[in-house]
């Protein structure tokens, strides 16, 4: 019986799981001699030949250089009254990685930037590797110390900082300067190209300074494999200290092409950027776009109010965001909502979209499309294609369909739910649980300075995800919970994510998330944190009787904080200090 089938886990199985852990380096070894040993015995057919005619390593950066032809007049990015044409926003990438070179740029170097959804992230984006470099975009929620210890650790050279967050940016300079270890050089970005007195005053050089100085002649230095790192995403730091995820020009290609098909883009879409764009590049959008000659608009800051007005202005056609976000858009007042004018596609993912979720923005007039991936994946990796026949079944089968991750996405070679320490593949039965698995050209190239976990992450010739999922019948993968939230009470797994998506279904709960309250008879206890709708009053025991009708007693919560729930930049919910708050209430038994 598989390791974590539905109702036989306990808590000893689960360190196994860990342990086991210590062989997998081991077998990662194995499997990259025998890839080599395939490589030495193939021989080419005679006559061929491997050359620019006919080999070039993908690159996201050939997306831009063609929209600077075939779009050249169409937009491609609106930012309040600032507006670029593709033709203008290649000039722009042409000489800012000019620019970067003339500041003493080597192919390798690690550039950093810090900045909202702005222009200036799409160009660096480009420009970046356009100078051969490696963009680091850093989550614009760290703090000082986080952002120091994300660049000593990433050796950036340059940071792009958005003027508003330069105060964060420099106090993480200060802490650099006060171990004595080498700043990058800061780059302001100013609001508009014009700078205001206080920013030509300022020190450090700026955007636009950058801008002029660059060349509209400098030839992009291209990867010279597709294997060169283009960039380095942090994960969110949902569950642990953020890792330093390496992506290849190869991936970004893949992605960005499997990205634009997941959202159902045809030519020159308009995206409305609410998903970060430091997250995961925009889920490989920022280069996805630009395949297309799509439009990039950028809001500074996300609010319901600005979503619908951009939408009517902007004719946008789709969007993404985690759940949250649909759950901040369904919650807001009326008067920030305004009728669409047509459908718009919504792609949500990052976290668990609860099927009320989906069907209340639905009403809406939005079309939602689910994907589920990680920072390790290039974001999205797998995605609950949508099948004509399901239109037409009652609405609660529907959401519930629509609330699966799905099948890989094309650029995948494959995912499977597997048992973690045997490698099978779980029965496709709904029930069996294993852990999610990915294979293929869009799974990261390992954790900068962190051999280890790499080849941990890799053992057995798969990338493990730490999610814990089922496989149903027809191939569609359902995630149960991450492994470090699953519940554990009295040997009995509790997926948190079942108990959430009941709470979800109270008409009085606006979010809800729940963890383990650890217990000395049952090792561990529900413990629900829920926030209730302005003008609802509950108390602890509505909820816990509300779950106990709706599920199986052993998963109700035991234990009920009514307050606001914290989260990440990338809207994920932060368990791990929901967890902290629920260890300090002490034992329920
Ligand atoms: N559609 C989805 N449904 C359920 N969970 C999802 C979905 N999309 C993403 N996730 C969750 O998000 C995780 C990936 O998150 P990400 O890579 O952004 O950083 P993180 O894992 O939260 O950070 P850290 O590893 O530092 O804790 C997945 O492993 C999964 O648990």
């Amino acid at each position: 019986m598989s390791q974590f089938s539905k109702r036989s886990s306990s808590l000893s199985s689960l360190s196994r799981w860990f342990f086991r852990g210590q062989n997998r380096a081991q077998n990662c070894r194995h499997l990259c001699r025998l890839t080599e040993s395939v490589e030495e015995s193939w021989e080419p057919m005679k006559g061929l030949v491997k050359c620019s005619a006919n080999h070039v390593p993908l690159s996201p950066i050939s997306f831009l250089e063609r929209a600077a032809k075939v779009y050249r007049d169409r937009k491609s990015v609106v930012y309040g009254s600032v507006k670029y044409n593709w033709g203008e926003t290649y000039i722009r990438c042409v000489k800012l990685a000019s620019a970067l070179t003339q500041l003493g740029i080597a192919r390798g170097d690690v550039v950093a930037s810090l900045a909202a959804n702005i222009p200036a992230m799409q160009e660096l984006h480009f420009a970046v590797p356009m100078a051969g470099a490696v963009l680091c975009s850093l989550n614009t929620r760290h703090d000082a110390a986080m952002i120091s210890v994300l660049l000593q650790h990433s050796e950036a050279k340059i940071i792009f900082v958005d003027y508003q967050l330069l105060h964060i940016a420099q106090g993480a300079l200060d802490i650099l300067a006060g171990k004595n270890t080498k700043s990058p050089i800061l780059v302001l970005i100013p609001e508009f190209d014009n700078l205001s007195p206080d920013d030509a005053t300022s020190e450090c050089y700026n955007y636009k300074n950058l801008l002029d100085m660059g060349h509209d002649d400098f030839v992009s230095r291209h990867p010279k494999s597709e294997w060169d790192p283009i960039s380095i995403n942090y994960t969110s730091g949902t569950t642990s200290r953020p890792k330093g995820v390496v992506y290849n020009h190869r991936g970004a290609y893949l992605n960005a092409l499997a990205t634009i098909f997941l959202h159902e883009m045809t030519s020159m879409p308009i995206y409305l950027w609410t998903v970060p764009m430091f997250h995961c590049n925009g889920w490989c959008l920022i280069w996805g776009l630009a395949a297309l000659g799509g439009t990039n608009i950028c809001l500074r800051h996300v609010s319901p109010k600005q979503i619908f007005d951009s939408i009517v202005l902007n004719k946008v056609t789709h969007m993404g965001g985690a759940p949250t976000v649909l759950n901040m858009i369904i919650n807001s007042p009326p008067s920030d909502q305004r009728p669409l004018p047509h459908k718009v596609e919504i792609m949500t993912g990052g976290a668990p979209p609860p099927p009320q979720i989906i069907s209340k923005i639905e009403e809406l007039g939005f079309r939602v499309s689910h994907l589920y991936g990680l920072t390790e994946t290039y974001g999205p990796g797998t995605s609950c294609i949508w099948k004509p026949e399901w239109d037409t079944l009652p609405s609660e089968k529907r959401l519930e369909l629509k609330a699966r991750q799905g099948v890989q996405h094309i650029g995948l070679e494959e995912v499977d739910v597997k048992d973690s320490v045997t490698m099978k593949s779980v029965p496709a039965d709904g029930m069996t649980m294993g852990e999610i698995m990915f294979k293929g050209n869009t799974v990261m190239s390992g954790y900068l300075k962190d051999t280890k976990a790499t080849e941990e992450a890799f053992a057995g010739g798969w990338f493990r995800s730490g999610d814990l999922a089922v496989k149903h019948p027809d191939g569609y993968i359902e995630i149960k919970d991450r492994l470090k939230d699953i519940i554990i009470s009295g040997g009995e797994n509790i997926s948190s994510i079942e108990v959430e998506t009941v709470l979800y279904r109270h008409p009085a709960v606006v979010e809800a998330a729940v963890v383990g309250r650890p217990d000395n008879h049952w090792g561990q206890t529900p413990c629900a944190f829920v926030k209730v709708k302005e003008g609802f009053t509950l108390v602890a025991q509505d909820i816990i009787n509300y779950c106990r009708d709706n599920l199986p007693h052993y998963m109700a919560p035991r234990t009920v904080i009514f307050e606001d729930i914290p989260k990440t930049a990338t809207g994920k919910i932060q368990k791990f200090i929901l967890r902290e708050k629920a260890k300090a209430l002490g034992s329920l038994f």
